[in-house]
């Protein structure tokens, strides 16, 4: 008797047990869909927010821009648009700082469900030559997406290696270009070769100046960051009296084009290049952008339409586009008072890249008209 009772009690118990197993696992079911189910669902769409395994994006400008986490800052950076246009305040990718509904769209699609992808095509330079005003250009076709910050990838963070490249992307579709910008590499020894490594088929873009028109523009910038350098004058020449220009000088070697050029040609097709010319990218930049186009193979979508000359700013800008309450002009660094330089020193500077102009214009087929 005693045991039929205990037996019927284990059975009680172990039903309790049951039950009250399968309610907690019931409970803990309904806790995980309600409350964590939204974040396993968005999960894609938060991928590009995480932060890389990698803490320091490095690179000067990207630096300045890096917070705990690298890649989110410079992913959002690539997003925003450049620190250089003027309408910052703009939340990232507002319809405000787009163009077309499709360029919007695209973007949002690319955002949830594109990739990481190295580029294929770079403006690798030249510094001063108006390189930002392309890469602020391109970038508002919708098959174009770019990364904002210059991530001197193949000159000063090589050694980071090829993933930490493509984490600083930002995500696109099969469809989309993937284009960044470092003006440096034009002059950087390692950097052809580093760049065909990454893939033959790269596409170059260069956008070139009068190079005595460049000096000065680099000689100014940097003066506004170090106000006690010597002059344009004293820092030009190795012998001014016997007019020995001074090569080793960053602000005059970058200028001749041909030197790097044949460097560059040792890896790279001359087709693979495309030569915008900075002075027409100010005059002309809707013609300009059009040979951009066709040279990476897209759709003339950007024409004159997209532009306006701005007085005040002395620069063409980008037309406000229907939902936004304001046009796009490139910040203030960006079409700078030149320091002025003495005639005498220019007309010297002319003559002296007179013999590389004329070898670049034969070399690339086309003729600048910088005399
Ligand atoms: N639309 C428009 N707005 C403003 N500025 C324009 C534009 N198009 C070309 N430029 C010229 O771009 C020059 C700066 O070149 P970069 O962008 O290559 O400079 S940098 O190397 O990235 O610092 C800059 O040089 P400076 O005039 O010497 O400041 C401009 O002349």
């Amino acid at each position: 008797m005693a045991h039929l009772l205990l037996t019927s009690a284990n059975r009680v118990s172990a039903r309790f047990a049951f039950i009250f197993t399968l309610s907690l696992s019931c409970t803990y079911l309904c806790y995980n869909i309600l409350f964590y189910g939204g974040t396993v669902m968005t999960n894609r769409g938060y991928e590009g927010k995480r932060c890389p395994s990698s803490k320091n994006a490095g690179g000067k400008k990207l630096l300045g821009k890096l917070g705990h986490c690298a890649s989110q800052d410079v992913g959002s950076a690539a997003q925003r648009g450049s620190g250089d246009l003027r309408d910052q305040s703009k939340p990232p990718d507002s319809p405000g700082t787009h163009w077309t509904d499709g360029n919007l769209k695209n973007m949002t699609v690319a955002q949830k469900y594109g990739n990481k992808k190295l580029p294929n095509a770079l403006i690798v330079g030249v510094k001063k030559g108006g390189t930002r005003a392309v890469l602020e250009f391109i970038r508002i076709h919708p098959d174009v997406r770019a990364l904002g910050t210059e991530p001197h990838f193949f000159d000063r963070n090589y050694d980071r290696g090829l993933d930490w490249y493509r984490g600083l992307m930002p995500r696109t579709l099969d469809s989309q270009i993937t284009l960044e910008k470092t003006p440096s590499y034009f002059v950087t020894r390692e950097a052809p070769r580093r760049i065909s490594r990454m893939s033959h088929e790269t596409k170059l873009i260069v956008v070139v100046r009068n190079p005595v028109t460049r000096a000065i523009s680099d000689y100014t910038q940097t003066l506004s960051k170090k106000p006690g350098i010597p002059t344009f004058e004293e820092l030009v020449f190795k012998n001014r009296s016997l007019g020995v220009v001074d090569t080793s000088w960053n602000a005059i070697r970058i200028g001749m084009y041909i030197v790097h050029l044949e460097n560059w040609l040792q890896y790279f097709r001359l087709s693979q290049m495309h030569f915008v010319s900075g002075e027409r990218l100010i005059t002309d930049p809707a013609g300009e952008m059009g040979r951009v186009q066709d040279f990476l193979g897209l759709k003339r979508i950007i024409t004159d339409k997209h532009f306006y000359f701005n007085r005040t700013k002395g620069f063409p800008c980008l037309k406000k586009p229907e939902s936004s309450s304001q046009p796009r002009c490139l910040g203030k660094s960006k079409g700078r008072t030149h320091v002025q330089i003495e005639q005498d020193v220019i007309e010297q500077l002319q003559e002296f890249y007179r013999p590389f102009n004329v070898r670049f214009y034969e070399t690339v087929g086309q003729d600048f008209k910088w005399e």
